[in-house]
């Protein structure tokens, strides 16, 4: 009998698309129950307590800045569901980001983890945040999305069965077993959500930030979200989830409720001390009303201003322990630090990098994955390929039979930079134009550790190489047989050669530009600033007419090498002269002429490569940092 962990990965090795037969309408929403879930968490559980927070965000030049959190005190116990609540823009994300870690500009105060100063490499290593957005890869089924996190998060040493038994019971307790087979693209809010609890489940984290999970949600699956939250919590983990304005009955299934009114602590305590709190700070909750709703309505001052003032005091913005279920037995500080020492946490803490599996393994899995998307994704993928060819027929059309005709030398040049017009223009927008839609999902796995930085950026630069290498062969031998080239390996060769260099420049180019600005910025900026490179290649204005003080374009404009590079590889390598049947005088019979009318010279081949492959290396460094400071700097 196959194991069904196995089941779950047989499935997904063999990437079969996804199973019509599983319908989500068809089959009933299965019922959630972490009884099935085993796997308990591992270590001691985690108690923080954070004080005096606060954040601050810059508002531009000019504008000053803007305090969002204002010095807010808090403790999050294990084993609780703990709620953030208050009225939009009272700043529960942020402070949701500020205790997952994510945020790190302009935050002050301490976050204390089991009674010490937080580690941060040690608190990422047992926490992980759920943002708001689901970030799931799309065109992945169920099982291929856990299948790949497993291979990231889950140790090298386990077998593949092992990793099966983990996700399926994770599937199992989420229920999403069902689902196994539907893509995540396709998946109910509900599910989806879920989705991306279970991704995080999966190397068992002992904290967990949860940002909005119930938003969007139909009453139903907002109930199960939360009640899977809770039967998590009480497993052991602290978990922490910001929420809008919950039903009276999505209220009571939280352990813990934390309000905030514009950055202030209204009230920490117990939900079901919300209500006697209210009464003793003289603002009761009304018979009938649902308390959330109420305290919400008082964060929005809809009963005055000064009741705010008033809650926060009694609040004493967030330090007020009373209104916890026996507040004197809570363990203070220094009980914490004893009944976690330090000898523990060393034993505890692994010696490995920041990530769970090692690099090598992470790249393989990423190539992996790219590779699987790439092939779901099949109409980026031959719209590529359909578009080389297009464009290669039609350039070959319209200068057919120029390449060895001495009256169309010049034609013949106007081809070759309409060639690397194409090359330019083309990766660089498709990369400026996909690329932002990435770094969500990046953003997110990045800091959860699924994988380092590195390992990504050599997958996806790898992934993209074989389309971009047969494209632009396809795209090479079209156009260049068409147009009536020589008929010589080495100059093909050499033409091919400066072709990919040119793509592969471009795309750089393109991630720079990518890796930092959104698409309309980003697609208004890479032509616009390509327009310079076009103006320095040497086409219309020639290398030698360039006025002295603007030759140094000449040098950064990696143009100028594709366009000297082509022309080497058509009209170097001591080509004999051409023929001349269409006109009665050929000005540019002898190609050595017409090498010395555009300044160019047929010896600087290998230096145009060279510079093309400095352009590539600098360029890919380049956009690498820039994305990393991007991965930052949005923090
Ligand atoms: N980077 C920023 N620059 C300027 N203002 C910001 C920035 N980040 C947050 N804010 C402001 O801080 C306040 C709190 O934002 P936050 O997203 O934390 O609120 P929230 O309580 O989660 O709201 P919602 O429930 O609507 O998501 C808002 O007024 C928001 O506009």
């Amino acid at each position: 009998m196959m194991l069904a962990g196995a089941q779950i990965v047989e499935d997904s090795v063999s990437y079969r698309p996804e199973n019509a037969s599983v319908s989500i309408g068809a089959n009933p929403e299965p019922q959630l129950t972490t009884q099935g879930f085993s796997k308990m968490p591992t270590r001691d559980p985690v108690d923080i307590q954070f004080t005096n927070i606060t954040c601050t965000v810059h508002l531009g030049f000019n504008k000053g800045s803007k305090q969002i959190l204002h010095g807010v005190n808090g403790r999050l116990r294990p084993k609780q569901l703990v709620a953030i609540m208050g009225p939009s823009g009272a700043g529960k994300s942020t402070l949701l980001d500020v205790l997952s870690g994510y945020r790190i500009t302009g935050v002050g105060g301490v976050v204390h983890v089991n009674g010490r100063g937080r580690n941060m490499k040690r608190f990422k290593k047992m926490s992980c945040y759920i943002q708001q957005d689901d970030r799931l890869q799309g065109l992945l089924t169920v099982s291929e999305n856990m299948v790949l996190a497993s291979d990231l998060k889950l140790s090298i040493k386990m077998d593949k069965y092992e990793k099966g038994e983990v996700i399926e019971d994770i599937l199992t307790a989420l229920g999403l077993y069902e689902h196994m087979s539907t893509r995540a693209s396709r998946l109910s809010g509900g599910q989806k959500k879920r989705l991306s609890i279970a991704l995080e489940l999966i190397n068992n984290p002992l904290v967990m930030f949860l940002d909005e999970p119930t938003t969007g949600l139909d009453s139903s699956s907002c109930s199960q979200v939360v009640k899977l939250c809770r039967d998590l919590a009480q497993q052991g983990r602290t978990i922490v989830c910001t929420v809008h304005q919950p039903s009276a009955s999505l209220f009571a299934l939280f352990d813990q409720v934390y309000v905030l009114a514009a950055g202030n602590c209204l009230y920490q305590g117990t939900t079901k001390n919300l209500v006697p709190y209210l009464e003793g700070a003289g603002v009761p909750c009304p018979i009938y009303h649902n308390p959330a709703d109420y305290i919400i309505e008082l964060a929005c001052g809809e009963y005055g201003e000064d009741k705010i003032q008033i809650l926060t005091t009694k609040a004493e913005n967030g330090r007020a322990l009373s209104w916890f279920d026996d507040p004197d037995s809570m363990p203070t500080m220094e009980v914490l630090r004893k009944q976690c020492p330090l000898s523990v946490l060393k034993e505890q803490d692994p010696s490995t990098g920041n990530e769970e599996t090692p690099r090598s393994n992470q790249r393989k899995v990423l190539i992996k994955r790219g590779f699987l998307k790439a092939k779901r994704d099949s109409t980026m993928t031959h719209l590529r390929l359909i578009v080389n060819v297009l464009v290669g027929v039609m350039l070959g059309s319209l200068f057919i039979k120029a390449g060895n005709e001495g009256s169309r030398v010049l034609e013949n040049y106007n081809l070759l930079f309409a060639i690397l017009m194409h090359h330019m223009m083309s990766p660089m927008m498709l990369t400026i134009l996909t690329f932002p839609s990435e770094m969500s999902i990046l953003s997110k796995e990045h800091f959860n550790r699924w994988y380092s930085l590195g390992s990504y950026y050599i997958s996806i630069t790898i992934v993209d190489l074989p389309i971009t290498i047969v494209s632009c062969a396809v795209f090479s031998a079209i156009v260049y047989t068409m147009s009536g080239q020589p008929m010589a390996i080495s100059r093909f060769g050499m033409f091919f050669a400066i072709s990919l260099y040119t793509v592969l420049v471009a795309q750089s180019f393109g991630l720079m530009i990518g890796a930092v600005f959104n698409v309309v910025n980003g697609t208004f900026l890479g032509p616009t600033l390509s327009v310079p490179m076009m103006m320095f290649a040497g086409f219309g204005v020639t290398l030698r007419d360039l006025p002295p003080y603007l030759y140094w374009g000449s040098y950064v404009s990696y143009l100028r090498y594709g366009l000297e590079g082509f022309v080497g590889a058509i009209y170097g390598l001591e080509r004999p002269k051409l023929d001349c049947n269409e006109a009665p005088i050929c000005l540019y019979k002898y190609p050595r002429q017409f090498l010395s009318e555009v300044a160019m010279s047929p010896d600087r081949f290998w230096w145009d490569v060279l510079a093309l492959t400095i352009f590539v290396f600098v360029l890919r460094i380049a956009a690498f940092f820039l994305l990393k400071w991007k991965l930052n700097a949005v923090r």
